[in-house]
């Protein structure tokens, strides 16, 4: 493939065309000039280009996919437009839904080829995912055209980069998720969790749920994690739940609002490239660079008060900024690219997490019980909760919250779809995957295979994650790639213990205040969005406080 690819690729052909052309036009312009009934030199060259392309067609269209390509054995739906897009914008029911449907149709195949011209794999079974994720991740990168425009507002954040740039900056950032670190982050979380239970006591008093004791739980969950991130990412807070702004999250909110035009703006640049999207007279590309320079502008000065305060042995905050400051090995763009991956990267996830397991919980009241029964023997009402409780050594043996967490962890992976593609000729468990080629992954599929979990895979089950009244950590699975939630390897979830934890906090914190069930129609919930899945009309929640 590695010739074949350098041969008839468009520079290359390009020019053959221009070496032939100024060949042809020097020496042969009579005689192709007769042969052709052409009169001008701009006509044969103009024929010698479109002969070069139309052979490259004919060549990428036909001839290397049936008889070349590594991939032609493959069986799968070949679709014009790949499943992996359709997923993104199906209307009538969970996009992950279309890749179960998918191995229905394709019994025991562990590799599917999803797009016309073998341009994008779907790997269905773990045992390439080792190759994939762990052995060879630097050998299947990001889609750029995919990353291209999430770097113009991320920058070179750890999600962003590759290679040995990645490897430097995971190995510098690991510190700040080590357990003993999040150990100590367990006090703040469950500070913001018991002020997000009592603003939503307050909000059923006076607020949204005055009369109707309704709320919207997504809303709640989303500026509660982004009260913690604040803290635990940057030693600021927020306030979120007390609905104070902050210049940070102003700007974030207008350039992830997902407005029709800004949606047209992301999808074209996703299409087509952000620098050639940039060409284009549209008003969209002045806001997004205005607000991409001012997101720069409002970070800058606050790492250097933070790198002050450093200095001053003021801070004595344990947040990531700090962690990364203090270890002297980035500068301040570095710095501030970091900053912002940790803001994006570290909220919706877990909101929606912590969305989707209220829902189950309203769904499956028992078990709602059940955890309330743990939680307030594990905590009870009336026990004083201060710095030196160990709530780490408490909630993390508890079994059904444990068990619930993974269980919803794993029915609603918030990210449910991730892709690589291959920068070099490479392949996976032996299968060649030949350069430039898309490996889709969904961890939407994986996570409710029935091969993989059993005829059960669909059921929410907490049981599965306890073993002997303890929780386990597999989920019964026979292997760990069954369970993709958080990814494995170099490139998987820096933020899983820390999201855990949140999770454990908030989860904790609301059964022990309030009994919930469901205040909207069912079908009205479906998990929606480009990147992460939330509820898509919002959770509304009818909420019964538990203290009177
Ligand atoms: C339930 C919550 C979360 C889920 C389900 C989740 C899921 C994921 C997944 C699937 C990836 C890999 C994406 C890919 O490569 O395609 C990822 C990467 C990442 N996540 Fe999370 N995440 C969660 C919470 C968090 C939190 C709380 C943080 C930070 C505080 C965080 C920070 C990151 C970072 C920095 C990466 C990139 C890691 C790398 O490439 O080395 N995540 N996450």
């Amino acid at each position: 493939m590695g010739i074949a690819a350098q041969i008839f690729s468009l520079p290359s052909l390009t020019l053959v065309a221009a070496v032939e052309s100024s060949l042809i036009t020097k020496f042969y312009a009579d005689y192709f000039s007769r042969l052709l009934n052409l009169n001008t030199h701009p006509e044969i060259i103009a024929v010698i280009f479109f002969a070069n392309y139309a052979f490259a067609a004919l060549f990428w269209g036909l001839i290397y996919p049936k008889l070349f390509s590594p991939l032609r054995h493959l069986h799968g739906p070949r679709n014009f437009i790949s499943l992996a897009h359709r997923s993104l914008v199906v209307k009538d029911g969970p996009g992950g839904d279309l890749f179960l449907d998918l191995i229905k149709k394709y019994p025991g195949q562990e590799i599917l080829s999803l797009t016309a011209f073998d341009h994008q794999v779907l790997v269905t079974k773990p045992r390439m995912l080792a190759d994939l994720l762990v052995h060879k991740p630097y050998d299947f990168i990001k889609p750029p055209k995919i990353s291209g425009l999430l770097r113009h507002i991320l920058g070179d954040g750890l999600i962003m980069v590759e290679g040995d740039q990645h490897k430097f900056l995971r190995k510098n950032t690991m510190p700040a998720f080590s357990f003993r670190h999040i150990k100590n982050l367990y006090h703040m979380m469950w500070t913001k969790s018991v002020i997000m239970s009592s603003a939503l006591e307050e909000a059923l008093e006076s607020g949204e749920g005055k009369d109707t004791k309704v709320v919207n739980l997504a809303n709640w969950t989303s500026r509660v994690t982004l009260d913690i991130i604040g803290v635990a990412g940057m030693g600021r807070e927020f306030n979120m739940l007390k609905k104070a702004g902050d210049p940070i999250l102003d700007i974030y909110e207008q350039l992830l609002e997902p407005a029709p035009e800004k949606l047209a703006f992301a999808m074209s640049s996703i299409a087509f490239g952000l620098p050639f999207v940039r060409l284009l007279p549209w008003k969209m590309n002045t806001l997004f660079k205005y607000l991409t320079t001012a997101l720069s502008e409002v970070c800058m000065p606050m790492i250097q008060e933070k790198k002050d305060a450093i200095i001053n042995s003021k801070d004595d905050h344990f947040d990531v900024l700090s962690l990364l400051i203090k270890s002297g090995n980035f500068t301040n763009p570095q710095l501030r690219d970091q900053l912002l991956t940790f803001l994006a990267a570290g909220h919706e996830t877990t909101s929606s997490a912590l969305s989707w397991a209220c829902y189950l919980l309203s769904k499956y009241p028992e078990y709602q019980d059940k955890l309330r029964d743990e939680i307030s023997q594990a905590l009870p009402y009336d026990m004083e909760i201060d710095k030196s409780t160990d709530l780490a050594g408490i909630l993390e043996p508890l079994p059904y919250l444990n068990g619930i967490m993974n269980e919803t962890l794993r029915l609603y992976p918030t990210v449910p779809l991730t892709m690589r593609q291959a920068v070099r000729d490479s392949n996976l468990a032996g299968q060649p995957i030949p350069k430039g080629v898309v490996v889709v992954l969904s961890l939407w599929q994986m996570n409710r295979s029935p091969d993989l979990w059993g005829p059960d895979a669909g059921e929410f089950r907490p049981e599965r994650w306890i073993t002997s009244g303890k929780p386990n950590s597999n989920g019964g699975a026979n292997s760990n790639y069954e369970f993709l939630t958080f990814l494995h390897g170099p490139r998987s979830c820096i933020g899983q213990g820390f999201a855990k934890a949140e999770m454990r906090c908030l989860l904790a914190s609301m059964t022990r205040t309030f009994s919930w069930e469901l205040a909207m129609d069912e079908k009205e919930i479906l998990p929606r969005g480009a990147i992460t899945i939330k509820p898509s009309n919002g959770l509304l929640l009818k909420l019964k406080p538990l203290r009177v």
